[in-house]
């Protein structure tokens, strides 16, 4: 599957509970809520190779990994994790983080390609899942 485009987030639900879950507080959530409720996603893949780029007004976030090499990036509240993609199915990558240092709930992330050609983004703290799809600008 090939992510590469520009996307933008046509729907997202318990991304403030997910803050929650990570403890994050409410002057923080509802900035991050208020940020990220219209980011911009560019996703160049070459391959294995994939690079992202999340713009949001007040954070923007690059990252750029290989499927099935670790990576450093931060959780969504910020703390550096090293993360581990993998191919979960030949259109959905599954990746899942250890935080460096700390500990909190358990973090991670998939980005799925769907075959009507959206993007689902889930991010996960503990039991608590947040799902944003995003739609090919
Ligand atoms: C603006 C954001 C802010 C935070 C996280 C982030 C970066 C949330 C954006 C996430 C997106 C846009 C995810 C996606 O859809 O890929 C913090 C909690 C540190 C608080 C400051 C504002």
């Amino acid at each position: 599957a090939d992510f590469s485009g520009k996307w933008t987030m046509k729907s997202s639900e318990n991304f403030e509970e997910l803050l929650k879950a990570l403890g994050v507080n409410v002057f923080f959530r509802k900035m991050a809520v208020a940020a990220a409720s219209s980011p911009v996603v560019e996703i160049s893949q070459q391959g294995e190779e994939l690079s992202i780029k999340t713009s949001t007004s007040v954070r923007t976030t690059n990252i750029s990994f290989t499927v099935g090499q670790c990576f450093s990036e931060t959780t969504v509240d910020g703390r550096a994790c090293t993360s581990f993609p993998r191919w979960e199915t030949d259109s959905k990558i599954s990746c899942e983080q250890t935080l460096q240092k700390g500990d909190g709930p358990k973090t991670g992330w998939t980005r799925e390609l769907t075959n009507d050609g959206e993007l689902i983004l889930t991010m996960t703290a503990g039991d608590v899942v947040c799902t944003r799809v995003y739609q090919k600008e």
